[in-house]
């Protein structure tokens, strides 16, 4: 069963208006999800909950569609800094029950609140993650001293070729949804909402999902065409998710216990050269079976992975150089990374008439440094790097996450 949206589709305003920094709109609080139904209906299928512990967007299903956008923030006022979270949580817990930030048609003498295209679409699984870059905390807010230790500008990679103003940021705002449009309005009414205080860096938008964080998903297929997301941390892992993705109790700074640190990277393929090559090879790359997803040292996907196991010929079965050994955690003092990328396109390479393709890798975990590490080994050695380039790059701290009545980054500022 999924939810249509409602409310605000005129003028009727409801309670809780939060006005925002410089030249805003403003965020009306709509209709409850509970206004239409009663007990005996149950509640709806494509809804996740905005409150927790955690923000959703991590280890809840991942969803087909992403629209990810980094921020500069532009206000210079800590109040406006405040005001715009404040702002952006209550819009927030609207768009993801599938209503809009405000009239979509109120006075026909104002530019609508919402800007509409949402209208009629179901809620689709939106979850939104509000992240913070490293940059934030200078001294424009007097955050200083406020920085977590663990969140610093990722160090230079082996193989990083970054575009600048495809990467870093102030802030970011992971939109997922099964429908692109839901995630894409509900992007551009924040960044409407906080006109004045944040401008937008760069954005990203993705088609596909490439990973699973369920055990009820299946596996989805990169543009590679190998299953990936086989060996990931999902929602069921909880001794994972402890161990690995949340910043737990005991650790510093106290605002950061229940998050976790975001890395995004931009992965471009060499999709043309990748085409070229041969099945035995794109399988060697990768350790894995193209069609089937299993390791080359056993037949189903999920087959464990035996990494000493040597050929007729002596040598590793899975070679030294592929991707899932130099990834795995047992190559890796045993740490992990939840990730929660996505396919993506944006058109043709005018400078070399190639597509502009390949994989916006995102991954969650407790400490940025299991990721550089990781990156390093990969960066260094494995057999993908042929055909892929690093052109993006950002690291963002994700508060825990709130509670009715709460609001993103709360801890932090309070
Ligand atoms: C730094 C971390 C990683 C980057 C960057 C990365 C890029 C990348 N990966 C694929 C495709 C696959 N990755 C797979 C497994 C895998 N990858 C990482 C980490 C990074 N990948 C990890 C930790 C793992 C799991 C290793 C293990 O425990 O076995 C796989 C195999 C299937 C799976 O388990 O998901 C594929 C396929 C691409 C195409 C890519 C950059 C474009
Ligand atoms: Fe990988």
């Amino acid at each position: 069963m999924s939810v249509s949206r409602r409310g605000f589709l005129t003028g009727a305003a409801g309670v809780g208006g939060v006005a925002v920094g410089a030249g805003a709109a403003r965020v009306l609080a709509g209709n409850d999800d509970g206004e239409t139904r009663t007990a005996a209906t149950p509640p709806p299928s494509d809804v996740v909950s905005f409150y927790g512990d955690h923000q959703a967007g991590i280890a809840t299903p991942a969803q087909e569609r992403m629209v990810f956008a980094s921020f500069d923030v532009t206000t210079t006022a800590r109040a406006d800094l405040v005001e715009l979270l404040k702002s952006w949580t209550e819009a927030g817990a609207h768009l993801v029950k599938g209503s809009p930030v405000g009239a979509v048609a109120g006075h026909p003498m104002a530019p609508p609140v919402d800007t509409g295209e949402a209208e009629g679409l179901a809620a689709a699984n939106l979850t939104l993650t509000v992240g913070f870059g490293p940059s934030l905390f200078d001294r424009r807010f007097g955050l200083e001293q406020r920085r977590p230790a663990a969140l610093r500008e990722l160090p230079a990679l082996p193989g990083d070729e970054l575009d600048p103003d495809r990467s870093g940021g102030d802030l970011c705002v992971q939109a997922c949804a099964d429908d692109a449009q839901v995630a894409f309005h509900a992007v551009r009414n924040l960044l409407r909402l906080g006109r004045g205080s944040v401008v937008m860096r760069w954005c990203q938008l993705g088609f596909g999902r490439t990973s699973t964080t369920s055990r009820s998903q299946s596996t989805p297929r990169n543009l590679m065409g190998f299953k990936d997301g086989t060996n990931n941390i999902r929602a069921e892992d909880t001794a994972d998710l402890s161990g690995f993705v949340w910043v737990g109790q005991g650790s510093e700074p106290a605002w950061m216990r229940g998050g976790t640190y975001l890395v995004a990277r931009r992965i471009r393929m060499l999709i043309e050269s990748w085409d070229r090559d041969r099945l035995e090879d794109q399988e060697a790359v990768f350790g894995r079976q193209k069609v089937g997803g299993g390791p080359l040292t056993g037949t189903n996907e999920h087959d464990k992975v035996d990494l000493a196991a040597k050929g007729p010929d002596g040598m590793p079965v899975i070679a030294t150089n592929a991707h899932i050994r130099l990834a795995a955690p047992s190559e890796n003092g045993g740490r992990k990374i939840l990730r929660r990328g996505y396919s993506f396109t944006d058109g043709m390479d005018p400078l070399t008439g190639q597509l502009d393709a390949g994989l916006f890798f995102v991954s969650f975990q407790n400490d940025p440094e299991t990721f550089v590490r990781l990156q390093r080994r990969l960066g260094a050695s494995d057999a993908l790097n042929e055909y892929i380039k690093h052109v993006g790059s950002a690291v963002f701290a994700c508060p825990p996450g709130v509670r009715p009545g709460g609001w993103w980054g709360q801890g932090l500022f309070g």
